[in-house]
């Protein structure tokens, strides 16, 4: 559904040269929610402002619903209507709603509308009918000074649908709100998202926001994607940094000499007793160091930190087996120089 190919974008101001976006592929499949997430100066606002090209990227392609935007625009009239028109078929959603104060919540609903030309009556009609969508029925000629925040957003969001986008990008949409009033205004755009068909982009620095509602998600660091996935791939990729954030577990191995390794339980594997099979089997003391259960893009995942005792070589045959069960095994510590915590058995061991 939207596609960039080696999208940079470098600010000059004042003889400075800044790289905001250094060569970001972006593969985002329609009908997802995907989310990016990075910490403050990783590129993510200016990501996003490329894909609806509110920002030119300096090199690179973004092409969304088939559409090469990039192409459009800076080429005379007609290009630029091209370009518009598109716009038109993706919604934006801000920080700060971006709300006109002097307009009743109907007619800043109804703004992009009156952009595109459309009758008053059909205006009208469309924003009743968003109003209604998203909760807010009762509120039509109200002022945004008399609306909560979360009020205010799902005002934000009216105002993105009026042109039937195929696509909703979300510029940290909820970081200005309490925890409460996320967590509903997430929902409404979960809801959307499966009503509407709706392909959602968002940007946040809460990866709270990305496990409630993400099938897919982004990591940005220095201007460039260093991750990305379904939450899925991500769980099962060895060494993931997202997969940790997203699905921390905890505990340390008090004893020397032990192998500590991260078991993931996806799907059916999460409700057969492995561990206790590996015991009886094998006949080793298994330590539980520490386990979570959590729903991650609307599945059931479990993870737990276990101990075996002895070094890894000596638990090859035991962690073969949890992975013959469909297991995704990370070996944390595995009490040795050589110990591969990160090296290629770890990779055969993603499912
Ligand atoms: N208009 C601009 N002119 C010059 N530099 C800019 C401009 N906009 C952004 N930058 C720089 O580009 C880099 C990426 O900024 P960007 O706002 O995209 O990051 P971000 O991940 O969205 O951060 P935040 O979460 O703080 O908004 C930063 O170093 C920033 O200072």
């Amino acid at each position: 559904m939207i596609t960039t190919t080696g999208l940079t974008k470098v600010y000059r101001s004042g003889g400075r040269e800044v790289t905001a976006l250094d060569g970001v592929d972006l593969h985002v499949r329609e009908g997802e929610v995907y989310g990016v997430i990075g910490q403050s100066g990783a590129g993510k606002s200016t990501l996003i402002r490329c894909l609806n090209l509110l920002e030119r990227p300096t090199s690179g392609t973004v092409t969304v619903a088939g559409q090469d935007l990039t192409a459009l625009g800076g080429g005379g009239q007609r290009a630029n209507a091209a370009l518009r028109a598109a716009r038109s078929h993706i919604g934006m959603v801000f920080q700060h709603f971006n709300l006109l104060s002097s307009r009743t919540v109907q007619d800043n609903v109804e703004l992009p509308l009156e952009i595109l030309k459309v009758p008053r009556r059909d205006r009208a009609r469309k924003a009743l009918e968003l109003l209604d969508l998203v909760g807010l029925a009762d509120k039509a000629k109200a002022y945004p000074g008399q609306l909560s925040g979360g009020q205010k957003q799902r005002v934000g969001i009216a105002r993105a649908l009026a042109g039937d986008p195929k696509v909703l990008l979300s510029d940290e949409a909820t970081s200005a709100l309490d925890p409460e009033t996320t967590r509903s205004i997430l929902t409404l755009l979960r809801d959307l998202n499966q009503q509407l068909g709706l392909t959602v982009v968002l940007i946040t620095h809460e990866m709270d926001v990305v496990k409630t509602i993400c099938d897919s998600a982004a990591l940005m660091k220095g201007g460039r994607i260093v991750e990305q996935g379904t939450v899925a791939e991500l769980l099962a990729t060895p060494g993931s940094e997202l997969a940790r954030e997203l699905f921390p577990v905890g505990g340390e191995s008090l004893a020397e000499g032990r192998t500590v390794v991260d078991v993931t339980f996806h799907g059916d594997a999460a409700t057969r007793p492995v561990i206790s099979e590996l015991a009886r089997t094998y006949n080793v003391d298994v330590s539980i160091l520490g386990a979570a259960m959590d729903t991650l893009g609307g599945k059931q995942v479990g993870r737990m930190r276990i101990e075996l005792p002895g070094r890894f070589e000596e638990n090859v045959v035991p962690i073969g087996f949890l992975r013959e069960q469909g297991l995704q095994v990370d070996v944390v510590d595995g009490a040795a120089d050589d110990a591969p915590t990160t090296t290629p058995l770890q990779k055969e061991g993603a499912q």
